[in-house]
């Protein structure tokens, strides 16, 4: 009410402040029970035969960030929640075996890493490479994620046309409200379909990007040009495309095909 006086509503602080270190020691007490699990899920993955593969399932954390996102809540903004269940998930991942991330930012250095943090959270070790091979050759060892920027005079990901292991698995940011997509997350990891997602794909078709897309289109493919370069474009399609895709088997372009897939931005 406009005319309440905001001194007696208020509770007082020391009441808050008793609820607010009720909070945080139920807080920690579940944050460690979780953290705790993650040697329980190494074994698991151990013991179905996956012990030797780096751990990371995007597919698994995008469904389970989803389904937080969707719970009904008051105050807690997509942001916070994102946030600290990225460092949730960084941190069991860093114990469940190798885990690196190796960051190539171009221009753009400082925004990439701290894109690279927002989704890999702090718990694992994080260098900045030079060259953008120097990244993607880091993602290939056990345990590696490449974080690699899109504004570039290199076109590093028509490299993994040539390396089907090495698979685009995240768009950064994750969430629409940490501004545009400007770096794309590598890994060899499997890439599945989560319900909606952007599909990356590279051809060295000539001609205008809009001509391209009018192309795809006609056969139902909806698809953004997200780079440029020597070339080589690069579009961000929308929905799960497998590599062999027929309808992408006659797109245009000698050279061409699929990258890898990311979920779309979780807040939109
Ligand atoms: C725990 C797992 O391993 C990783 C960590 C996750 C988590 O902390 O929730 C989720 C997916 C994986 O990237 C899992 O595969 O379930």
């Amino acid at each position: 009410m406009a005319d309440a006086d905001p001194k007696l509503a208020a509770p007082s602080l020391d009441a808050v402040r008793a609820r607010l270190d009720e909070i945080d020691a139920n807080l920690l007490a579940l944050v460690d029970e979780r953290a705790g699990l993650a040697k329980h899920v190494a074994a698991a993955k151990q013991a179905a035969g996956d012990g030797d593969k780096f751990a990371l399932r995007p597919g698994r954390e995008t469904a389970l960030l989803r389904r937080l996102l969707a719970k009904e809540r008051t105050a807690a903004r997509p942001s916070l929640v994102v946030r600290i269940w990225r460092e949730l998930i960084g941190d069991s991942l860093s114990r469940q075996g190798p885990f690196h991330i190796n960051v190539w930012g171009g221009k753009e250095s400082a925004r990439s890493v701290e894109l690279a943090r927002h989704r890999f959270g702090a718990a694992p070790p994080l260098r900045t490479l030079a060259k953008p091979e120097e990244a993607l050759a880091a993602a290939k060892t056990l345990g590696g994620v490449g974080v690699l920027a899109l504004a570039s005079d290199t076109p590093w990901w028509g490299r993994l046309l040539a390396d089907p292991k090495l698979q685009v698995f995240a768009a950064l940011p994750c969430l629409a409200a940490w501004g545009p997509m400007t770096a794309l997350a590598v890994a060899e990891v499997e890439v599945e379909p989560t319900g909606d997602d952007r599909t990356f794909w590279v051809t060295d078709a000539p001609g205008s990007a809009a001509a391209i897309e009018e192309t795809l289109g006609r056969d139902g493919v909806v698809g953004d040009l997200i780079a440029e370069v020597g070339g080589l474009k690069l579009f961000a399609l929308i929905g799960f495309y497998q590599a062999g895709d027929e309808r992408l088997a006659r797109a245009p372009g000698r050279l061409s095909g699929v990258i890898g897939a990311a979920p779309a931005p979780l807040d939109v």
